[in-house]
């Protein structure tokens, strides 16, 4: 009796046929070449790590953890990032290297989803961190090579939004008065639920001025003129501090000739509660969703005991493949169809077209149902059947 859930998968999980595959790899090649040539060394980290360290330091909501327990009963994660882990191992295996450290990596992360709403609960990151540089220059250096990466890989149309936790966080405080106050109206941020967040300021019990001040916050978004607007709805020193790094910032983007990839955005508030700082997303094709995200992240280190400013970015490689929206073509291939007589000879053939980088499939004729439809498939077949004129076997 066949079982029931035979042919399904667990809610988001994917299977990925040859097409995609192929241009998957391609894209990502072309992402990590450029992230080699930025002197960015790849590594990789173990898929499950403790839930008690980097589970709980990769700020996901709990929900979205896939947890399972190991031989001795400590909970385990399938890691939902890549950024915490690599901030464990730089406190750990790679405690004797000197700041600043450059890692890049290409890895499968996991968050679970509640239903099966097309949102995959495994994806591919392509992304880098920058761990021990505090500078502005460090957060122009990773925006600029997110920027690289992604007309490396084919994206010619794209948009990166910047924003700082600082100027959000100042701005909200100074009007709501209290943390847990501005965690909602953030929420909001981060779901890019802009109506439910004009709704909620409505029914809060603020004067009008104030009001005004977080309806405002929506419109700063545009060139370095928002930052002026952005001056003038909060005076405190954190709010001060966050525009000074922002306008920094612009020079160094500036500087790299990729202003006209950027656009600022003040309301920006991304989903990982670890970041502290300057923090971005990339825009590109027609997705609606962010295709890539990063941002400075200074105080998770610490929780690791090798306290280090950093910041990073991670592309969605499955996001980028879409939006992208090309598939790469297949290799030229051949299918050498042999009977048995000739097979030395067709042996022989196929290892020759190898050597010159051609793929070829070597197919013993009594082992196919239907030959047209199988030569159909390639872009040439040789036909080694029947006796050999040089007498065969
Ligand atoms: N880990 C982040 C991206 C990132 C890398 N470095 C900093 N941020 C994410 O999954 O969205």
């Amino acid at each position: 009796m066949s079982k029931p859930f035979m042919f399904e998968k667990p809610i988001g999980m994917r299977d990925t046929l040859p097409a995609l595959y192929r241009t998957k790899k391609l894209i990502r090649d072309q992402l990590t070449t450029e992230m080699s040539l930025w002197g960015y060394q790849t590594i990789d980290t173990p898929t499950l790590e403790f839930y008690d360290t980097v589970g709980d330091a990769s700020a996901i909501l709990d929900q979205q953890l896939f947890k399972l327990l190991d031989s001795k009963g400590h909970t385990l994660v399938l890691r939902p990032d890549m950024t915490a882990p690599i901030a464990r191992l730089v406190a750990s295996s790679l405690k004797e290297a000197t700041f600043p450290v450059r890692l890049n990596y290409q890895s499968n992360v996991y968050r679970a989803q509640q239903h099966e709403g097309g949102k995959p609960a495994e994806f591919e990151q392509v992304g880098v961190e920058l761990i021990g540089d505090g500078t502005v220059s460090a957060d122009g250096e990773v925006i600029a090579l997110m920027i690289a990466s992604l007309k490396r890989a084919g994206l010619d149309n794209f948009k990166v939004a910047i924003g700082h936790v600082g100027y959000v966080d100042a701005l909200l405080l100074d009007v709501v008065g209290n943390e847990e106050r501005a965690l909602v109206l953030r929420r909001y941020l981060y779901e890019k639920n802009y109506v439910g967040f004009k709704e909620h300021v409505k029914e809060l019990s603020l004067s009008s001025i104030d009001k005004d001040r977080l309806l405002k916050l929506l419109k700063l978004r545009g060139g370095k003129e928002a930052l002026d607007q952005a001056r003038q709805l909060i005076q405190t020193e954190q709010g001060e501090r966050a525009l000074n790094e922002l306008t920094q910032l612009w020079g160094v983007l500036e500087s790299y000739g990729i202003d006209s990839y950027v656009k600022l955005d003040l309301n920006l508030v991304l989903h990982l509660s670890y970041y502290t700082g300057v923090v971005f997303e990339g825009y590109g094709g027609d997705l609606g969703v962010p295709l890539s995200s990063g941002g400075r992240y200074d105080q998770l280190l610490e929780k690791f005991n090798r306290p280090a400013p950093a910041t990073g970015f991670g592309v969605r490689l499955d996001l980028l493949t879409e939006a992208i929206g090309k598939t790469a073509p297949a290799k030229e291939n051949v299918c050498v169809i042999f009977s048995k007589e000739r097979r030395t000879e067709a042996t022989e053939l196929a290892r020759q077209k190898r050597e010159e980088g051609i793929s070829v499939v070597l197919q013993d004729l009594s082992g196919v149902g239907d030959v047209d439809q199988m030569s159909e498939q390639y872009d040439d077949v040789i036909y080694c059947i029947g006796k050999s004129k040089k007498g065969g076997e």
